[in-house]
């Protein structure tokens, strides 16, 4: 066998030659040294190429955007729902605190309500209007007929001393979702919480003449409301779990983690359970929301026609309490998921990551721009309900006219035009209800004229609007992408979701080819 080896030819090449001198020797050695530090130099980048191709192709990035409570959070969690069940249920009892804050928020309008309704039947001697001197001149109270009033008995009252205990809950919630001094978050905010009908509103402003053909009507004039709004950069679901776990910092997200702790605001939300449901249900009680124009069933985050299950002791939210609950967002944050390429692209995962932003206002143009760079899509979210709607930002503006004006500067901004965008009308089923009331399309978009009040027509109309806008105002021609959505339908927002992720991927490959 020792033999073969000399016959190897390869041997015999690579063998130093018979007779060589020290410095040859040297000189080999050192070329030789030299070649291998190459060659290992080449392995490590195929190495590292190996690896990047392991991770898989660049992730796909979707930015959300649309006016604030267009449902872009809510859009999130459908995302969450579908791709990352894991972290959706672990939240679920952060989100129970959420919705009692919401059930809570509605209990105090309605208290605050009464106490404005009695102090109008119990005016001070000094003001023989009956006007009372706790109610804003401006207010549409001052203007009604004192005979009008809803007439409350001293039952009502008793009640309503009851359920203050619940507003100590609601300063244990805000509080631990806004930490004073933090700095990482806007407690507040001022909104109007009625929809009066043109006309009815004591503000009577429109700022109309808008290029969108859609007048701003002042509907308003209500009270002006408080949200919380909690900044991404802050982790409140931590809180509420530290909360729930009795300050042990257990992160569990077990709602059992709730029993026993005496800090558990669902105690007293339990306790106050059947005053609640007795104050929603009582017919003067409506009357007195009615005679104050308070529609608290057109506030996100309405809980108050599903107490009896809300108040219970073992209340556990599910995923469409979940979606319907309402959390303002400040500031920007990303949220990654697996997803997997359908639809004949194979079975691979790639990975997405969707950027959730808050649709005030006064945060929208400066923090979005820095995200449009190195977007694959946009997903605009236009609440096309929120037509007889002002803007809680500013009262003179038309939500639908914001969301339009905020739609054009998307479509025509250059950073973006070659960004896919796709839009959701959203928002469907208020737009429906709102219909079927009887509440006038044509009131409020003075460009739709006496044409039919129905949601074919509605809709379409709306559709045709934006559609216009994106064909006349993109940089470049592109494809409009547009689905009719109700976002707090997890059923029909995962097929459309799936269309949409169908449409990206689809256009990716386009481009990468
Ligand atoms: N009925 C109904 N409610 C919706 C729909 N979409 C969103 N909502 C509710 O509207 C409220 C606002 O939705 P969000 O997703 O918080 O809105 P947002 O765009 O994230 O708002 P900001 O964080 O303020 O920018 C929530 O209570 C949602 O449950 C919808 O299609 N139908
Ligand atoms: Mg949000």
């Amino acid at each position: 066998m020792a033999r073969g080896d000399d016959l190897d030819p390869l041997s015999a090449v690579l063998a130093p030659p018979p007779n060589e001198s020290p410095a040859d020797r040297e000189g080999r050695l050192r070329a030789e040294a030299e070649a291998k530090r190459i060659s290992d130099a080449i392995d490590e980048e195929i190495q590292a190429q190996v690896k990047a191709e392991k991770k898989g192709p660049k992730p796909i990035k979707v930015l959300l955007l649309g006016q604030s409570e267009s449902g872009k959070s809510t859009t999130l969690k459908n995302f969450q729902l579908l791709h990352s069940q894991k972290t959706f249920r672990t939240e679920r009892s952060s989100w129970r605190a959420v919705i009692f804050l919401n059930v809570v928020r509605s209990i105090r309008l309605i208290l605050e309500a009464i106490a404005d309704v009695h102090a109008l039947q119990n005016p001070p001697p000094s003001s023989p209007s009956g006007r009372s001197s706790t109610s804003a001149s401006s207010s549409p109270i001052s203007t009604t007929p004192p005979d009008s009033l809803p007439k409350l008995t001293s039952e009502h009252l008793k009640l309503r001393m009851r359920l203050l205990p619940l507003l100590q809950v609601e300063e244990v919630l805000i509080r631990k979702l806004t930490p004073a001094g933090s700095g990482e978050y806007e407690a507040t905010s001022l909104g109007h919480i009625t929809n009066l009908p043109a006309g009815l509103e004591n503000s009577g402003n429109n700022s109309g003449g808008s290029d969108s053909g859609i007048s701003g009507d002042g509907a308003g004039g209500g009270k002006r409301e408080r949200e919380i709004a909690v900044n991404t950069q802050f982790a409140w679901k931590n809180m509420f779990t530290r909360l729930m776990t009795g300050g042990s910092g257990r992160d569990s997200g077990e709602i059992g983690s709730w029993e026993g702790d005496p800090d558990d605001p669902g105690k007293i939300i339990h306790a106050c359970g059947e005053d609640m449901i007795k104050l929603w249900g009582d017919p003067t009680i409506q009357s007195v929301l009615e005679f104050q124009k308070i529609r608290l069933q057109d506030l996100p985050g309405f809980f108050l026609d599903e107490l009896d299950r809300i108040t219970a002791a073992k209340y556990v939210p599910t995923d469409d309490d979940i979606l319907r609950a309402r959390l303002k967002t400040l500031g920007v944050s990303e949220y990654r998921f697996q997803v997997k390429d359908g639809s004949g692209f194979g079975s691979s995962t790639r990975e997405w990551r969707i950027y959730d932003v808050g649709g005030h206002r006064s945060l929208v143009r400066a923090a979005w721009a820095p995200f449009f760079d190195d977007m694959n899509a946009i997903l605009f979210l236009a609440p096309i309900s929120c037509f007889d709607q002002v803007l809680e930002e500013d009262p003179n503006v038309n939500r639908l006219e914001d969301s339009i004006l905020l739609w054009k500067s998307i479509v025509s901004n250059p950073l973006l035009s070659r960004t896919s965008l796709v839009l959701f009308l959203n928002k469907i089923d208020i737009l429906k209800a709102k219909l079927a009331s009887g509440i006038q399309f044509g009131h409020y978009i003075v460009s739709y004229g006496t044409r039919p009040n129905d949601y074919d027509n509605t809709s379409n109309y709306l559709r045709r609007k934006f559609q216009q806008i994106h064909k006349e105002h993109s940089p470049a021609p592109r494809t409009f992408y547009c689905h009719f959505t109700t976002v707090t339908d997890t059923k029909a927002t995962s097929m459309i979701l799936a269309d949409v992720q169908d449409t990206i991927i689809r256009k990716q490959l386009q481009e990468t080819l």
